[in-house]
This record gives structure tokens, C-alpha cells and sequence, in this order.
């Protein structure tokens, strides 16, 4: 509210103490003067303020347009006091699926499925707001995947979508996101929900996130070696909350959990799939099933004369990661914070709690996977990837990215009933592009 706050000179900037009520005042924020006022002009024009001062609530609707699903995000801010910055007050989050790369021939089938999401939205903004509440969809490695003709008219229908709506419709606001961000704003979301991107002591996270088409790794390196060690590809620096954070980060694409799948069956960029067989010693000997993803579809089997178990999946799986990806050293030390298929798996599997999550070592999943692929017949019931991604979690942190055995990863779906997704940290850019700085 522009004309609601104080003069530009008398905004209160103060490093408040952070509460876990994700407060956005307890963050640094030096707003500049153009900044905000671009910011406010755009969410509560002048003679727009709210009526009543105490109707102080606003919102950013995020979509995620997963290889596997689209998913809507609608976070609630509210500011408390003019003084004071806008807390985060809660999300509504539904999700859909198949993702939006299914619908690579009929992109107005694909963006039906985001109008059927932004009605959710209709209900959960007051009318009032709607024009001030901005609406943006990035899709990621499902759409990365496609050709730019089939992902642009998928894009296109989508933003055609939210300019019929009724919302603010920012530039821009239906994309394809970079994989670096992806790994950022995701690192940001973590860091943000735990707190540890307020006050001095900042103990920053890693963030490992396992998507079905792309795999990312960010963190904040702490050594100089590690700079000096990185290729430059793998840097980036990132302004938030008043900070500068020059963070690892790398998006794999092809090694989300589903690509990897592929991979390992030989079946990713394989021309023509029609009537193949795509066989695996990860699969239960006597399977012959069908599996669609990215809108193809493949057929897939164990092997019925061959080996089957845990070694030599451990081996088909080695030859798709071994080698492919960086290994930093300093991570081999340290813990992350890992989400998504890391998470989901280790669910199906009882290594946590579905509602709590719970923390493992990287061991914990090999000797799950061990478990799991020497008894395939005794988890017939789960999915029959289910070995073959266990083992694919394994290597990929192991043989991959280079952890130990014994690191540690907290694994989490929600901080404070907010989904740890990259969708929070890209609604703060969000914010921030439409005029304020943190
Ligand atoms: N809001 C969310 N919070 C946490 N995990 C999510 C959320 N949405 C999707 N996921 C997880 O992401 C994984 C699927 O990745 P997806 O986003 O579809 O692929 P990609 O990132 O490769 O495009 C699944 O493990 C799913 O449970
Ligand atoms: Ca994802």
C-alpha cells in the first residue's frame, strides 16, 4: 500500500529477530525508494488503498509446471503494519497430473488443466484482490525436453489462459525456467523456511531436489577451494533478502528419477520406440508392461533369462551416472536437505514418515535398495521401478554427486505447512521483479 506507508525515508529496515511464523519483516529488507514505489503502485495503486486499513492481505499465485505434474502455489501475505514488511501467512497448493508435457499434441487440453487449477485460485483471492494478485507458470525439465515448437504453443495456450483471467498477468508471466534457478529459488525456499537466511549467523543448506526429468544440487560453498575448484558454469550469484549469495548449483537434465528410468533401460532418445522391448536386471524377471511419460509410450521387462538384484542393477545404473556429473568436495562433509522423488521413495519404502520426514544417511538407501531388488517378488504390490530407483538414488548420490556413505540428508516435504518447493523462492523474485528488493 504506497500511500498507506510511510514516507520512503522512514521505512523500517532493521534486522528483526526471525520467527517461524516466516515473518518477512525478521529479513533484511532495504527497499529503494523507485523500488517500492514500482512495487506498491503495481499491487495497490494511490487511490486504490484498501478501504479498510486492516484488509492488508495479498497474494502471488505460482504454478509449477512439472515433467510429472502442474501444480498451483497461492501464498498469502499480509502486512501487519506499515512499519513492518509483509509476512507470509499460509499456502493453498493443489496439484494435477499427468505434467504438461503430456499434452505436447494438444496444448489446449494441457492449459484446460491449468484453468481448472486457476479456478482454485478464484475462490481462495477476494474479488477485490484479483487485479493486484499476479499469476506466473514456469514449467521445467517436461517442457525443457520438447521441441520449442510443441513447448511454445503449449506456453502459449497456458498465457492465453491468464489473460482471460482475472489477475495481473506480469511480462513474462508463462516460461520455460532456467535450471539454475530452479536449483536456487529451491535452495532459497529451504533456507528461508528454516530461518537460516536471517540475522548474522547464517548456516545455510544444501538443497538436493530429484525431479523426474532434471536433478539439482545447490549450496552455499564455504571454502575457497571450492570456488577456485568449480567451473564457472556452476556459479551463480543471487540477490535476495539483501544479501548476495554466490551459490553452487547445476540442473542435470535427463537425470531426473523418470529420464534416468529411461536411461537406464536404454530408451531415452531412442528414436523410434514403437514394439521395442526395453529390458533391466532392476525389474522383476517376469514383468512385460507398458509406461508412458513425456506423452510416448515405452515397453519394458526384466530380464527372463538373465541376472536380476541388486549387483548387476548397481551395475546397469552406474553406466548412466559414473562420471557425469561434477563432484565438489566439500559436500562430501556436509548435509543437505533433499525433497521430491528423495523423499517420495523413501516414503514407499518406510525409511520415513510421510507426514514427518525424517532424517537418513546415504547408506540408508543402499541398503534399502539392497532389500529391495534381492526380494523383487516380495514388493511386487509397490511399482516395479521400485529397486531401479532405489538404486538410482544410491548411485546418483554416491557415485554421482560423490557423498559418503554416512552423509546426512533431512529429508523434507513441508517446513511450517509450506511445501519446500522452489515456487516460495520464485514468488519473492517475483515480488521483487515487480519493484521491491529485499
Ligand atoms: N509442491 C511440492 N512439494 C514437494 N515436492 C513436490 C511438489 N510438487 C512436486 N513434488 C515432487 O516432485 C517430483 C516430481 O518432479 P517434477 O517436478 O514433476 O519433475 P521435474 O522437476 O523434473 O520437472 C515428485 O517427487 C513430486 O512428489
Ligand atoms: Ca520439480
Amino acid at each position: 500500500m504506497l500511500n498507506c506507508l510511510r514516507s520512503p525515508g522512514k521505512m523500517a529496515v532493521s534486522r528483526l529477530p526471525f520467527f517461524l511464523a516466516l515473518a518477512f519483516s525478521s529479513l533484511s529488507f532495504v527497499l529503494s525508494h523507485w523500488n517500492r514505489e514500482m512495487w506498491f503502485q503495481d499491487f495497490f495503486p494511490p487511490n486504490m488503498c484498501p478501504i479498510n486499513a486492516k484488509d492488508n492481505t495479498f497474494y502471488g499465485i505460482m504454478f509449477d509446471a512439472g515433467s510429472t505434474g502442474t501444480r498451483i502455489h497461492i501464498y498469502t501475505f499480509v502486512q501487519k503494519s506499515p512499519e513492518n514488511l509483509p509476512e507470509l501467512e499460509g499456502e493453498i497448493f493443489e496439484s494435477v497430473k499427468p505434467g504438461l508435457s503430456a499434452y505436447a499434441d494438444q496444448p489446449e487440453k494441457g492449459a484446460e488443466t491449468v484453468k481448472r487449477l486457476l479456478d482454485m485460485a478464484i475462490d481462495a483471492v477476494p474479488p477485490h484482490l484479483w487485479k493486484k494478485t499476479p499469476v506466473v507458470l514456469k514449467a521445467t525439465a517436461g517442457l525443457r525436453l520438447l521441441s520449442e515448437e510443441k513447448a511454445q504453443s503449449l506456453l502459449l495456450e497456458v498465457r492465453e489462459v491468464f489473460e482471460e483471467s482475472p489477475f495481473l498477468v506480469p511480462e513474462d508471466s508463462v516460461s520455460i525456467m532456467d535450471g539454475s534457478y530452479e536449483g536456487i529459488l529451491a535452495w532459497i525456499t529451504v533456507n528461508f523456511l528454516t530461518g537460516q537466511l536471517s540475522g548474522q549467523n547464517q548456516h545455510t543448506v544444501g538443497t538436493l531436489d530429484l525431479g523426474g526429468a532434471s536433478t539439482q544440487i545447490t549450496f552455499l560453498p564455504r571454502f575457497e577451494e571450492t570456488l577456485k575448484e568449480t567451473p564457472g558454469d556452476f556459479l551463480t550469484s543471487f540477490e535476495m533478502f539483501n544479501s548476495t549469495y554466490k551459490l553452487y548449483t547445476h540442473s542435470y537434465l535427463g537425470f531426473g528419477l523418470k529420464a534416468a528410468r529411461l536411461a537406464i533401460l536404454g530408451a531415452l532418445n531412442v528414436e523410434a520406440v514403437d514394439g521395442q522391448m526395453f529390458r533391466s536386471s532392476c525389474l522383476p524377471k517376469q514383468l512385460e508392461a507398458e509406461w508412458h511419460f513425456g506423452g510416448v509410450k515405452y515397453q519394458y521387462g526384466g530380464n527372463k533369462e538373465g541376472e536380476t538384484g541388486f549387483k548387476p542393477c548397481y551395475l546397469e545404473v552406474l553406466k548412466v551416472v559414473k562420471g557425469k556429473l561434477h563432484q565438489p568436495d566439500e559436500i562430501r562433509g556436509s548435509s543437505f536437505y533433499a525433497f521430491s522423488y528423495y523423499y517420495d521413495r523413501a516414503v514407499d519404502t518406510n525409511l520415513i514418515d510421510y507426514e514427518k520426514g525424517g532424517v537418513l544417511e546415504v547408506r540408508d538407501f543402499e541398503r534399502k535398495a539392497e532389500e529391495v531388488c534381492d526380494n523383487m517378488e516380495k514388493y511386487n504390490s509397490s511399482s516395479p521401478f521400485l529397486c531401479m530407483d532405489l538404486v538410482y538414488i544410491t548411485a546418483l548420490l554416491k557415485e554421482g554427486f560423490g557423498f559418503r556413505d554416512n552423509t546426512l540428508l533431512q529429508l523434507t516435504k513441508k517446513v511450517n505447512n509450506v511445501e519446500t518447493s522452489w515456487t516460495l523462492g520464485a514468488t519473492f523474485h517475483l515480488l521483487q521483479s515487480l519493484g521491491i528488493t529485499y
